[in-house]
């Protein structure tokens, strides 16, 4: 921490998530962007699905989210999609597992409560390694993944969601408390759609996650684009 309280930036973290960073103007934060979660399970045309999804909206950040199958699954899905992240210039994170993260060469790892420990983590992928932390709707786990190290924060669920049973329900203000509080990226999640989207973004998420609106949307590249204009239409806090 900085003697005014502020958890200080990171360095490294202008070069990561994206180059998200990249946009920033003078010193407000850079604009919201999207962060794209894969479907729970792996499908063949997977990869063609998401390079039209990618053509109609841009995503800053990719995690690799498999429930319920192998390592050898999660392997084969990431070395086919590390090379489409790389062409689009989107940052591949993998979900739970930072030994499967550093095998696939991926950018970063998501890691919940209960996935691991940030500093193994940190050892395994290097200090270049984007590591985001689920902290539900609690400023105190917040505030002990950013002291460990964290890349990003990651709250939620902000709404109802089919993809995953959640028992937390936080309010957009934690959003905008961490905002002023730390430079570390926060990210919402859960339930989050184009229609629902800009209340989020208004109270200061620096990005939003997005995987059933996209992924069981009638037109998965149609949903990119809604969100693509909405991000493109509201200003963060
Ligand atoms: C960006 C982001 N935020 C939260 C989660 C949830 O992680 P976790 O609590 O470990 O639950 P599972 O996704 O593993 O079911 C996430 N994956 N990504
Ligand atoms: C994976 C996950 N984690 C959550 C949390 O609250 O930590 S909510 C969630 C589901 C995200 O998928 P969708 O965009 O389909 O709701
Ligand atoms: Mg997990």
């Amino acid at each position: 921490m900085s003697e005014g309280g502020k958890v200080e930036l990171d360095p490294a973290f202008a070069d990561r998530f994206g180059g998200a960073m990249k946009n920033k103007g003078g010193d407000g934060r850079p604009p919201c962007q999207l962060y794209l979660i894969s479907p729970s399970s792996y499908d063949p045309g997977f990869p063609e699905q998401l390079k039209a999804v990618l053509d109609a909206g841009a995503a800053a950040a990719f995690q690799l989210r498999l429930k319920n199958v192998s390592d050898m699954e999660i392997l084969r899905a990431g070395e086919v999609i590390r090379p489409i992240l790389e062409a689009y210039d989107v940052a591949f994170i993998v979900n739970d597992r930072a030994d499967l993260a550093q095998q696939l060469g991926a950018d970063g790892v998501h890691l919940g409560q209960g996935d691991g420990d940030i500093a193994e983590a940190r050892a395994r992928l290097g200090h270049a390694a984007q590591i985001g932390v689920t902290c539900h709707g609690s400023r105190h786990l917040a505030l002990e993944a950013g002291e460990k190290g964290a890349d990003y924060v990651a709250f939620g669920a902000f709404y109802e969601t089919q993809t995953k049973e959640t028992q937390h329900r936080p309010d957009p203000s934690i959003l905008g408390w961490w905002t002023t509080i730390s430079e570390i990226a926060c990210v919402a999640i859960g339930g989050i759609r184009p229609d629902n989207a800009k209340p989020l973004v208004e109270a200061g998420a620096d990005f939003i996650c997005a995987s059933g609106s996209v992924w069981k949307a009638d037109s998965p590249p149609g949903a990119m684009a809604a969100f693509a204009a909405v991000l493109e239409a509201t200003p963060n806090a």
